[in-house]
């Protein structure tokens, strides 16, 4: 696996590090990838070189349908480059920025995705932390998947894009600095230690955004206005949301880590459980 064996297509977004390129391997079988560039000398600058390392690490190892598959890297004198799965309807804060919010039947085949990966994650000890639309892409389905997964009329399936990954796209809603703090859970807002429950949150304010097109302790005031909103649960669930759609917000917008729904009430939780046929 080196540079040579790539045909380097259009920039495909801006990641932390670098940037990220179509590309296909020149000889047959022609394999289309996501070739994302990182600069060495940015990694040491930014004194980040042991992140990066552990982020390969536990991409390497991860193995999920909802989990962007990392296939392998390599370098040059002054490049890493990873050779990342193609995610071909690409990233999903796009398409619910132009659709403004997405419909209870897509947003519950997304967050039962979302679910099924976090369960994954969190059985191999590996806390997200990071999940927010912008982390996020949609990968096309086979037929065969179609199928077997009951995904019908679905656009695509989830794929957790990152883990260490942020787009400073130019028409991105929000700034990437406030951005983060929306899916913050009570506990990282104050301070407190914090386990995987965060992540139950996070699933949390990632429903609430996909149905109503907007995070529910967005505060447009202010960080403060935002962390003091996130500290009471100041959360307002508008009448058009279904009965079943809010009590799953409600269950996951625990203050208290524990009182969380644990990832396997959520998959059988009736809002899942009505559109997966
Ligand atoms: C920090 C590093 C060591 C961890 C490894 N993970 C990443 O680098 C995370 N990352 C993923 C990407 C990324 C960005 C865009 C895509 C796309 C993609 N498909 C598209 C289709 C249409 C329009 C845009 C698209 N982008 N597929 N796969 C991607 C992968 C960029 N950074």
């Amino acid at each position: 696996l080196s540079l040579p064996s790539f045909q380097i297509g259009r920039p495909l977004g801006k990641g932390k590090f670098g940037r990220v390129y179509l590309a296909r391997t020149k000889t047959a079988p022609h394999f289309i990838v996501a070739l994302k560039c990182l600069h060495k000398q940015e990694i040491v600058a930014g004194k980040v070189e042991k992140q990066v390392r552990r982020e390969i690490e536990i991409q390497q190892n991860l193995r999920h349908p909802n989990i962007l598959r990392l296939y392998g890297y390599f370098h040059d004198s002054k490049r890493i480059f990873l050779v990342l799965e193609f995610a071909a309807k690409g990233e999903l804060y796009k398409q619910l920025s132009k659709l403004g919010r997405f419909d209870e039947k897509r947003s519950s085949r997304y967050i039962a995705q979302m679910a099924d990966a976090l369960a994954y994650l969190h059985k191999k000890h590996v806390i997200h932390r990071d999940i927010k639309p912008e982390n996020l892409l949609i990968g096309e389905l086979s037929c065969m998947q179609e199928t077997k997964t009951n995904m019908s009329g679905l656009k695509g399936e989830l794929k957790i894009g990152d883990f260490g990954w942020s787009v400073h796209a130019p028409s991105d809603r929000r700034h990437t600095l406030c951005g983060t703090l929306d899916y913050l859970p009570p506990e990282m807002v104050e301070g407190k230690e914090h386990n995987a429950k965060v992540d139950l949150w996070a699933l949390g304010v990632l429903c609430y955004e996909f149905i109503v097109g907007a995070p529910p302790f967005e505060d447009l005031s202010g960080h403060g206005a935002t962390y003091k909103r996130i500290r009471n649960v100041d959360l307002h669930v508008p009448d058009y949301v279904s009965a079943e759609a809010a009590d799953l917000i409600t269950r996951l917008l625990q203050y208290n880590p524990e009182d969380r729904l644990p990832l396997a009430d959520v998959l059988r939780h009736p809002w899942i459980k009505k559109y997966e046929k």
